[in-house]
């Protein structure tokens, strides 16, 4: 029997903080508690360290099939298990797009076979992606898929989303929409305002965004089908969703890590690491999603990682596709801002169930939890020696990211997946 015994750590009892030893055994978690004896058991010091259950993180790109020249199934769970991440779900804006219960079937294949940590798969809404048919719901949920999305996509037709919201709800399938109105869009490359201003290059309104969640919010009413926003960037939004929630609306909502802490005032200059849909906004933006958060209007954190490689992003604002890596600087960026910082907003263990528990409630997954008899996806953080975020680091393929250079607390030492070890820090997986 294959034991690991990780002694003297800080437990994050699903919510509580508490000094104990955890005991992992043949994948499971055995036991929690104090001055655990196993004579057979390979021990692990965690002193002065976090011990919490795996993070899950419920909006991923890993490119793979496609463009693996960005990311594959590989590299993409490594990165995810280097952020502590045990369970990630795969978005379908990839090529061939998953969209048929043969497709998801291969997909949840490869996945397990390749992947490092627990990958669940993400049909999408229409077939291909496009504007329609939308794809058999029953289908690709009994093939595997968790959810469905077009993400990389707004549902420009209001009747293709009417009918998605109908058809997934039937299904039981929670469906992710990236809220977005192209005839809005006028070429937009980051938020538009001051900063689009001073570089000279168009901006996106609040609108692309707010106008289409005004409209879904609608068909969500009507339909009364659960429905989830993607990475909310704008404090109306916060707003239109926590009035939408008070009206009985089942609507959910997930924030980005950067979205959260940056604004469009942090872009540099003309550098495509700060480019990504829907664009950083402003200030009061990332304050309303900071209140958002506590006060249960945006549900859950989710990194939207999207690998691009170097060469593409050199082509600036203007030429440069959307996107920026996040599994492996999510918690720690976040740690760092917002409960180890200054102007601390969260405590750890809110912080910790909005990468955990919280998503993995709304879309069903068996995860996100510390349970004895349960499995053993684990993540241990050292909260106390800050580390400078480097590119050469990265267990992705991308390395298109603001957080290059920043010193983040709160840096993955270990993350165990069905009790086997798939990251240690300073080692190669
Ligand atoms: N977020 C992004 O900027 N890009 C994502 C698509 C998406 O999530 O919208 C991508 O696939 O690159
Ligand atoms: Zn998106």
């Amino acid at each position: 029997m294959t034991q690991t015994l990780l002694t003297g750590g800080t437990v994050n009892l699903n919510g509580d903080l508490i000094h104990a030893d955890v005991l992992i055994a043949n994948g499971k978690i055995a036991a929690i508690g104090s001055k655990l004896a196993a004579p057979d058991a390979e021990v692990i010091d965690v002193h002065g360290m976090l011990v919490t259950a795996g993070l899950v993180d419920i909006h991923v790109h890993l490119r793979d099939p496609g463009q693996t020249d960005k990311e594959t199934i590989a590299t993409g769970s490594a990165a995810a298990a280097r952020g502590g991440f045990t369970t990630i779900c795969a978005m379908p804006n990839v090529d061939p797009v998953p969209d048929t219960p043969a497709r998801i079937q291969q997909m949840c294949a490869r996945n397990a076979a390749e992947g490092l940590v627990h990958i669940k798969q993400y049909s999408s809404i229409t077939a291909g992606r496009a504007a329609g048919p939308t794809v058999d719901f029953a289908g690709v949920k009994q093939a595997g898929a968790i959810a469905v999305s077009n993400d990389g996509n707004g549902i420009q037709s209001a009747d293709t989303m009417y009918q998605a919201l109908l058809g997934a709800k039937q299904a039981g399938l929670p469906l992710a929409e990236h809220v977005e109105e192209d005839s809005l869009k006028h070429g937009g490359v980051i938020s538009a305002g001051a900063k689009a201003t001073e570089l000279g290059v168009p901006g996106l309104v609040p609108a692309v965004e707010t106008s289409q969640l005004a409209r879904d919010l609608a068909l969500a009413q009507a339909t009364d089908a659960p429905y989830h926003v993607c990475h909310v960037s704008t404090a109306v939004s916060v707003a239109m969703i926590r009035q939408a929630k008070a009206a009985g609306i089942k609507v959910t909502a997930e924030a980005t890590p950067h979205h959260i802490l940056l604004s469009d005032s942090d872009i540099p200059g003309n550098d495509a690491n700060y480019k990504m849909n829907p664009p950083l906004r402003g200030k009061a933006d990332c304050a309303a999603l900071v209140q958002g958060l506590l006060d249960g209007t945006i549900d859950c954190i989710a990194t939207d990682h999207a690998p691009h490689t170097n060469a593409e992003k050199a082509a600036g604002l203007c030429g440069a596709p959307n996107g920026i890596t996040g599994s492996e600087t999510a918690f720690a960026a976040l740690y760092t801002a917002l409960v180890r910082g200054k102007q601390a907003k969260w405590t750890l263990t809110q912080l910790l169930n909005w990468l955990s528990a919280a998503p993995a409630k709304l879309f069903n997954l068996q995860a996100g939890k510390l349970l004895p008899g349960g499995p053993a996806d684990i993540a241990v953080f050292d909260l106390d020696h800050g580390q400078v975020v480097t590119k050469d680091e990265f267990a992705s393929k991308g390395q298109n990211t603001p957080f290059v250079g920043r010193k983040l607390y709160g840096n993955t030492m270990y993350t165990f997946v069905d009790g086997k070890c798939v990251y240690k820090q300073g080692e190669q997986f």
